[in-house]
């Protein structure tokens, strides 16, 4: 079990704090405000029902999550400090030196700062090689992104293994090869920022016109290619130096007002913070954030379909938690098969749900489907058995659907064999949350050559297999439900 402090449990804090609790850390939050307790809450309500929408393999089980005021006690024998304290390098200097005071030498102490240099951060520290900028997006609980900044000072080392936690809590580590003001993200966030300020002083455009231009346009594009591919594109098959070539010029023209900066008086604040009152005071902050996860969920989702950009972070992450999941890979790696074999262990996902506010009928069929391939491949009807040619056709299905399921909930579908000889199998699948039951999924099967789509006779091992796990079944009660058909009384 490895323990994180996190120190200020703030916004940022807060969505470090869950990201680590749900990756089945212990955390510990140290911060001075008694209020910390009740604003960490709905973060982590937020954070149980995204967060596990990330990956198709429940998360692990929840670590244990506690409150200090005493840094001592914080930070005793933990393996990761992350300081989310205000934006004050006095604050940060202070709050540094304390923990170094008390933590273990080898812990990594990372800076969530979005813009101090960590060579700033190690002014007067007692070991500065322990300390680097790891800069978080918000919400930290989705977001993949870490800008990782040492100093030259940073034990390179520490850093490594940093990025080796970060990457197994479904992080993306970016190394940030020479320290600067802002690093490398919130350079163009406050460039974006400034260009925006001017826009609306000028007159030019409203916040929400502002707003719409980014997610009706460019802010699409940036979250699958990025600044470069996007351009690249843009340059038809000529590529970037076809772009490059028709927009040079820009540079010279009056594009941008980016080193000229609005100055920041109490006037600005009233146009920028009405005009903002204006276009979203309608909905609350709470209602804001759940829609902001809602679509950050299914966005990353979809690109976690194409194995792309943000979306092959969730894949690599989900390969690592299926390896050591409780999942078997083969019936020959299950030494009893006398109940029924878990075939299934996964949270629900906010894009599974609907207007209901609970798992859509459909996909009470996707993980039903989920469980028949599990267990196709369980008695060898894998991707390779497959490829030579024989599978499995589903035939005819039966779902009970006996109580609601809400999304971040991990259910678990368990499978019992009704019957399995020659081409036919007859599956019943139960689905629970721990003991409570949700639904029941009946299916036959025939065993077909993928050649002539025709039913045609299993391999002499997936016989073998599945003969001993039908035989082993065949002594459990027929389960509640078996043999049903709509219109039936039970
Ligand atoms: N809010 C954002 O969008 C982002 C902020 N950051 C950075 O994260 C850091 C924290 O920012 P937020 O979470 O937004 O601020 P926040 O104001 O929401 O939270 C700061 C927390 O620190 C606590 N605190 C104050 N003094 C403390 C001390 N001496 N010891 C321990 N806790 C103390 C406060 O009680 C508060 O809970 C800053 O360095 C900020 O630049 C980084 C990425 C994004
Ligand atoms: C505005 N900001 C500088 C605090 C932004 C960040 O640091 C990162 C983010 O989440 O936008």
């Amino acid at each position: 079990m490895k323990t994180a402090a996190i120190i200020g449990g703030g916004v940022i804090g807060g969505g470090w704090a869950a990201r680590f609790l749900l990756n089945g850390w212990d955390v510990r939050v140290f911060d001075p405000d008694p209020e910390a307790e009740a604003k960490l809450a709905p973060v982590l309500a937020q954070a149980r029902r995204a967060l596990p929408s990330l990956t198709d393999v429940a998360l692990p089980d929840e670590g244990a999550l506690s409150f200090h005021f005493d840094m001592a006690e914080a930070v005793a024998g933990v393996d990761w400090i992350q300081e989310s304290v205000p934006e004050r390098l006095e604050i940060k200097h202070k709050v540094l030196a304390s923990v170094q005071a008390h933590c273990p030498p080898d812990a990594i102490i990372g800076s969530s700062t979005s813009g101090f240099k960590p060579s700033e951060l190690q002014e007067g520290a007692a070991r500065p090689g322990q300390i680097m900028v790891c800069h978080p997006f918000n919400p930290v609980y989705l977001m993949p992104l870490i800008e990782v900044v040492p100093s030259p000072a940073t034990d390179l080392a520490l850093v490594e293994k940093a990025e080796t936690i970060l990457r197994s809590v479904g992080h993306f580590p970016l190394r940030v090869r020479k320290e600067i003001d802002a690093h490398i993200a919130d350079r163009f966030l406050e460039a974006v920022w400034r260009e925006a300020l001017w826009l609306v002083k000028d007159g030019v455009a409203t916040t929400e016109e502002i707003d719409e231009a980014i997610r009706m346009g460019f802010g699409i594009r940036w979250a699958q290619m990025g600044l470069f591919d996007t351009y690249r594109t843009a340059g038809g098959e000529a590529g970037m130096r076809h772009f490059m070539a028709q927009f040079g010029p820009a540079l010279q023209w009056p594009w941008t007002k980016l080193m000229d900066v609005p100055e920041f008086t109490d006037e600005l604040v009233d146009l920028i913070a009405g005009q903002s009152d204006a276009q979203s005071g309608h909905m609350s902050i709470a209602d804001m954030l759940k829609a902001r996860d809602d679509n950050l969920v299914g966005m990353m989702r979809s690109l976690k379909a194409n194995d792309w950009g943000a979306g092959a972070v969730m894949n690599a992450h989900e390969a690592s938690l299926r390896a050591g999941t409780v999942l078997a890979a083969h019936a020959d790696d299950l030494d009893d098969v006398s109940e029924p074999i878990l075939t299934v262990r996964r949270a629900v996902p906010l894009d599974w749900t609907d207007y209901n506010g609970h798992m859509n009928e459909a996909r009470y069929l996707q993980a039903f489907g989920d469980a028949t391939d599990r267990f196709m491949a369980l008695i060898g009807c894998d991707a390779d058995y497959i490829a030579t040619g024989g599978s499995y056709f589903t035939a005819e299905t039966h779902i009970r659907h006996v109580d609601e399921v809400h999304a971040g909930a991990v259910i678990e579908v368990r499978t019992q064999v009704l019957a399995g000889a020659g081409k036919k199998m007859h599956l019943f699948h139960e689905m629970y949350e721990g003991t409570r039951l949700l639904a029941t999924g009946e299916h036959f099967l025939l065993h077909v050559s993928l050649e002539t789509r025709r039913p045609s006779e299993p391999s002499a091992g997936i016989v073998a297999a599945l003969t001993r796990i039908a035989s082993a079944h065949a002594a459990l009660p027929a389960p509640d439900g078996a043999g049903r058909a709509v219109g039936q009384r039970p």
